[in-house]
């Protein structure tokens, strides 16, 4: 965010308080390289004010866990946080990065209480950022002009959306023709597995990811701060979406001021449009599994 000048001013909470103040000082030396934005640690109280607050407290998957390992540690984890955050910032749209991600965001939306626009969850920004980088890389041009969406869980049952995947609107296989690079199925199923192990593989080689959702949150921030009514994947509880009833998955969504403004369903082929259910089938039991066990009934 700093780097980006994403907001005018960021204050990072943490139960680790010298931790915070230290991660709060090293990024402030980057700021007269970057932007006028303002860094600071600070207690819940300094988020008065705030527009966005980005929930990514809790505790993070080792080598080998799946996101849904997470759940119940970072479940209680919310229970504790949310009402603390919105005391200080009653008004502000929550962000949600906390794995597993999107059912934290049905998990947060619940707590809160706020309309569902301000519960927003990073869902499949990254994936489809992975996915954008991925097949760039394959046709031999820059990402931003890749046209191409991961929508699902942000997680092993996400679905790739190469169906209407483009460049210059054109679909991405014969795109990749015309540029002599054609993709075959070896090239599609590389793409796939990259974009859907991307995690394991980087947590296996240093501990965590940071960098590419780094990237998303300030990218959605800015979005945010700025009414852009930008297009993105993103996580939101949906009244119904294939046909499964109150679930959190992430579908491009306008975003803009107080939140997701919209939302845009593709046209799904049918093999996309059965992994699309499954994967909202998946996070509906995960969710609906935590409230039982929370407590929170069904
Ligand atoms: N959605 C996505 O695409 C991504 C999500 N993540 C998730 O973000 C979360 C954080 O990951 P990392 O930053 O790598 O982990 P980390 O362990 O470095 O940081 C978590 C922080 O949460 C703090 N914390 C824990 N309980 C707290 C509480 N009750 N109140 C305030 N602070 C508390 C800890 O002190 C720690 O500093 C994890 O769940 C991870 O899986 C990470 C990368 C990408
Ligand atoms: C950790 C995680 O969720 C990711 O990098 O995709």
């Amino acid at each position: 965010m700093v780097m980006t000048g994403a907001a005018n001013e960021v204050v990072l909470v943490d139960a680790n308080e010298a931790l915070a103040q230290a991660q709060a000082q090293d990024i402030a030396h980057a700021v007269p390289f970057a932007s006028a934005t303002a860094v600071r640690a600070g207690s819940y109280a300094a988020l008065e004010g705030a527009g966005v607050v980005v929930l990514s407290a809790g505790v993070a998957q080792k080598p080998g866990e799946t996101r849904l390992d997470l759940l119940e540690r970072n479940a209680r984890v919310f229970s504790a946080i949310i009402p603390a955050v919105l005391a200080a910032a009653p008004d502000a749209v929550l962000l949600i990065a906390t794995n597993p991600v999107d059912v934290m965001t049905q998990i947060a939306a619940r707590i809160s209480g706020l309309p569902r626009h301000r519960v927003i969850g990073s869902g499949t920004v990254l994936d489809t950022a992975r996915f954008r980088a991925l097949l760039a890389d394959r046709l031999g041009v820059t990402p931003k002009s890749v046209h191409a969406h991961v929508v699902g869980e942000h997680g092993d049952s996400e679905v790739l959306l190469w169906s209407v995947a483009a460049v210059a609107g054109v679909p991405v296989e014969r795109a990749a023709a015309q540029l002599g690079r054609p993709l075959t199925a070896e090239d599609r199923a590389a793409i796939d597995e990259g974009v859907r192990r991307a995690a394991y593989r980087i947590i296996a080689g240093k501990g965590h990811t940071a960098y590419g959702i780094g990237g998303g949150l300030a990218r959605l921030v800015a979005a945010i701060a700025g009414d852009e009514r930008m297009v993105t994947t993103c996580a939101m509880l949906n009244d119904t979406v294939v046909g499964v009833p109150e679930v959190v998955l992430s579908l491009p969504r306008v975003i803009g001021a107080g939140g997701v403004l919209d939302t845009i369903l593709p046209d799904l082929a049918p093999e996309e449009e059965s992994a699309l259910r499954r994967s909202a089938e998946i996070l509906k039991e995960a969710a609906d599994g935590v409230e039982r066990r929370m407590g929170w009934g069904a």
